[in-house]
C-alpha cells in the first residue's frame, strides 16, 4: 500500500486540484443518478403503487405538490425532470471520464518520462547488474500495470464516494435496513479478504511470468541464427509450449478468483433478500410496500460493495507492479551518476584534454564479493594527441581499462585523471562529451545513415557529415546507396555489413571532433584495404586527438606513439612497437609469434 501511496501522492502533486475536481464530479453524478431513482417513488405513486407515506417510511414533501397537479401534467412533470436529471448525470459522466483520461495520460506521461531518466542517469556499473529485458519488462509490463492500478484506484476512490452517497439516500428511505445491509456487507469483507491476498500472490505470479517471458523470447530472437543453424526450433516450441501452460493456468486461477467472488456477492445478495423478505413478511408482518424498497435498497447498494471489492482485487494484483517500479527508481537513484543530466536534459560543454590521462595504482573488480580482480595495481599515463596502444590476451583487463579511463566505471580504490583532475563529480560528464567511443560490437540505431550521425552532432552541416564518413572510408560505399544519406539502416532498412557498421560508427564517433577517440576493436571487421586507409587516417588525426586503440591485430598498431600489454589485470610492458618486439621471451613477443604462425 505504500508503494501506492507513493505514486497516487505523485499524480496529486501533477494534477492538483483538476483530481479533486473530477472526484467531486463523479459524486455529483452518483447523486443524480440516486434522485433520478428517487423520482420513481411518484412515478409509482402516479401509477397507483403507493410507495410515500408511513408505510414504507419515506417522506418527501417537497414532491408533494405534483399530486395537486393533474395527472397528465404531472406525469409529464416527472418524466421530464427524470429525463432532465439523466440528462445532466450524463454530460457531468462525459466530462469526468475526458477529465479522468487526461489527468492518467499527463501522469502516464510523466512517469515514463521520470522513469526512463531515471534509468539514463544511473551509472553502466548499474546496467552490468542487470538484464536488458528486465528493464524493458519494467518500462512496459509493469509500468502499463502500475498505471492501470493508478486508474483502478481512482475507480475504487470514485467508487467509495458514490457508494458512500448511496448509503446516505438508503439510510434517508430506510434506516433499519441500510444498517442491516451494512452490517452484513462487513461481515462478507471480512471473509472476502482472502480474496484479496490471494489476488496479490497471483499478481506477484503474473509479474515474474513477465518477466521470464520477456527475457526468454529476447534471448531466443537474439540468437535465432544459433537456433537455425544449431536446429534447435523443437526445444525452443517446447520452452514456448511450457510456458504458456504456466500463463493459462495462472489466468484461469486469476478469473476462478474473480468469479467465486462475485459468486459470493451475488449469492449473499439473493439469500440475503429472501431472507429479509421472509423475516419481514413472517414475523414483523409488514406491507409490501416496504419489501418492495427492501429490494431497492438491496440492488442499489449491493452491486456497489460488490465492484468495491472487485476494484480491491484488481488493485491487489498489480500491488508487485508497484513495488517493482519503486524498487528500479530508487536503485536508480542510488546509481545516478555525479553531475548527470537535469531535469531540462541540458548537456554539458565537452573538455579538451591538454596534458594526458592518467590511471593512478587503480584495482578494480565487478563484484565485491569475489576474489578476482580484473585490474590490479595499474598505473599508466596516456599522453594527450598521441596514440596509446592496448594489448593482451582475451581477458586480459583491456575493455576494462578504458571502461574506466571513460568513466563509465570508477576504480574500487586508485584514481582516474584528466590533465591531473579525477574524472568524478562536475567533471564527469563534460570529460565524456570529449571522448569518441567505437565498441567492439558496432551499434547503430534503426535509422538513417544521417540520423545515425546527426544523433551526436545535430547541427552537422552535409560537409561535415562527408568529411567524417570519408575519414572512416565510407563515402564510397554511402554514395552507392541507393538513398545515400538518406538510407534507412536496420530491421526495416538496408543491412550493412559488419565492417561496413563499424565504419558509420566510426564515422559517428568523428563527426563530434572528439578530443579522445577510443576505439575498441574498431577494425577488426574491415578488409586490408579500408584497415589502411583507416590506420593512415588515424595517423593524421593524432596530433590533435588522443587515440586509444584496443587491437588484437597487432600490424594495426605499428606507428602507435605507446603500448601498454596488459595481462590477467596488470600492466606487464610497456614501450613502442619495435623495443617490444625486440623484447624477447616477453609477452609482446609471444603475441606477435602466435600471430605471425597463425598468418
Ligand atoms: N560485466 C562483467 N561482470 C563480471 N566480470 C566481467 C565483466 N566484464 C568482464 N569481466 C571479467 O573481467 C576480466 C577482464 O575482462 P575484459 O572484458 O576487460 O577483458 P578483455 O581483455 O577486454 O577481453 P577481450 O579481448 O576478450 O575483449 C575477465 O576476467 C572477465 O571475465
Amino acid at each position: 500500500m505504500q508503494a501506492i501511496m507513493y505514486y497516487i501522492r505523485q499524480l496529486q502533486r501533477l494534477s492538483g486540484v483538476k483530481l479533486y475536481l473530477n472526484l467531486l464530479g463523479m459524486v455529483i453524478s452518483g447523486l443524480l443518478e440516486s434522485s433520478a431513482v428517487l423520482l420513481l417513488v411518484p412515478m409509482l405513486g402516479m401509477a397507483g403503487i403507493q410507495l410515500g407515506g408511513n408505510a414504507a417510511g419515506i417522506d418527501l414533501p417537497m414532491l408533494d405538490f405534483i399530486s395537486e397537479l393533474p395527472q397528465t401534467s404531472a406525469l409529464a412533470l416527472v418524466l421530464g425532470a427524470y429525463v432532465f436529471i439523466v440528462l445532466c448525470q450524463n454530460l457531468i459522466s462525459r466530462f469526468v471520464a475526458i477529465r479522468n483520461v487526461d489527468i492518467q495520460q499527463s501522469y502516464s506521461r510523466q512517469l515514463r518520462y521520470e522513469v526512463y531518466g531515471a534509468l539514463l542517469r544511473a551509472e553502466w556499473s548499474f546496467f552490468l547488474k542487470k538484464r536488458t529485458s528486465d528493464l524493458i519488462n519494467v518500462m512496459t509490463t509493469e509500468l502499463a500495470r502500475v498505471l492501470a492500478g493508478i486508474s483502478s484506484f481512482l475507480q475504487f476512490l470514485t467508487s467509495l464516494l458514490f457508494t458512500l452517497v448511496q448509503i446516505g439516500f438508503a439510510f434517508w428511505l430506510s434506516p433499519q435496513m441500510t444498517l442491516a445491509v451494512l452490517v452484513c456487507a462487513v461481515l462478507l469483507s471480512v471473509f472476502s479478504r482472502r480474496f484479496i491476498r490471494k489476488a496479490k500472490r497471483l499478481g506477484s505470479r503474473s509479474s515474474e511470468l513477465g518477466k521470464q517471458y520477456l527475457a526468454g523470447i529476447t534471448d531466443q530472437l537474439n540468437g535465432i541464427k544459433d537456433i537455425k543453424s544449431n536446429n534447435l526450433e523443437g526445444s525452443r516450441l517446447s520452452w514456448m509450449h511450457e510456458f504458456t501452460d504456466e500463463v493459462k493456468k495462472e489466468q484461469l486461477d486469476y478469473t476462478r478468483l474473480r468469479t467465486n467472488s462475485q459468486l459470493l456477492y451475488k449469492m449473499s445478495s439473493t439469500l440475503l433478500i429472501a431472507m429479509f423478505i421472509f423475516v419481514s413478511f413472517r414475523f414483523l408482518h409488514v406491507e409490501g410496500p416496504y419489501l418492495l424498497l427492501v429490494i431497492l435498497v438491496f440492488a442499489r447498494l449491493w452491486p456497489t460493495f460488490s465492484s468495491l471489492q472487485t476494484l480491491l482485487e484488481q488493485l491487489a494484483s498489480v500491488l508487485p507492479s508497484f513495488k517493482i517500479l519503486q524498487q528500479l527508481q530508487e536503485e536508480c537513484l542510488q546509481a545516478a551518476e555525479h553531475g548527470a543530466h537535469g531535469e531540462s536534459g541540458a548537456v554539458a560543454a565537452p573538455m579538451t584534454l591538454k596534458h594526458g590521462l592518467e590511471a593512478r595504482d587503480v584495482n578494480f573488480r565487478y563484484n565485491p564479493q569475489e576474489e578476482n580482480y580484473s585490474l590490479r595495481g595499474v598505473d599508466v599515463v596516456i599522453p594527450a594527441n598521441r596514440m596509446t596502444a592496448i594489448v593482451g590476451r582475451s581477458g586480459a583487463g583491456k575493455s576494462t581499462l578504458v571502461d574506466l579511463l571513460m568513466g563509465l566505471m570508477q576504480p574500487e580504490s586508485g584514481e582516474i585523471l584528466a590533465d591531473g583532475e579525477p574524472i568524478t563529480g562536475e567533471r564527469l560528464l563534460p570529460y565524456r562529451r570529449s571522448i569518441g567511443y567505437v565498441a567492439q560490437d558496432p551499434f547503430l540505431y534503426n535509422a538513417t545513415i544521417r540520423d545515425n550521425l546527426t544523433m551526436i552532432k545535430p547541427d552537422a552541416s552535409v560537409a561535415e557529415l562527408w568529411e567524417a564518413l570519408e575519414f572512416a572510408s565510407s563515402a564510397d560505399f554511402v554514395r552507392k546507396l541507393p538513398q545515400g544519406l538518406d538510407t534507412l539502416l536496420g530491421d526495416r532498412g538496408v543491412r550493412l555489413s559488419g565492417g561496413e557498421r563499424q565504419r558509420l560508427v566510426l564515422a559517428r564517433a568523428i563527426i563530434r571532433k572528439p578530443s579522445i577517440l577510443v576505439l575498441d576493436e574498431a577494425t577488426s571487421a574491415l578488409d586490408t584495404e579500408n584497415e589502411k586507409r583507416i590506420q593512415e587516417a588515424l595517423e593524421r588525426l593524432k596530433a590533435t586527438v588522443t587515440v586509444i586503440v584496443i587491437a588484437h591485430r597487432l600490424s594495426t598498431i605499428r606507428g602507435a606513439d605507446q603500448i601498454l600489454v596488459i595481462d590477467q589485470g596488470r600492466v606487464i610492458q610497456q614501450g613502442v612497437y619495435s623495443g617490444l618486439a625486440s623484447e624477447k621471451g616477453g609477452m609482446f613477443s609471444r603475441l606477435l609469434s602466435s600471430q605471425e604462425e597463425a598468418m
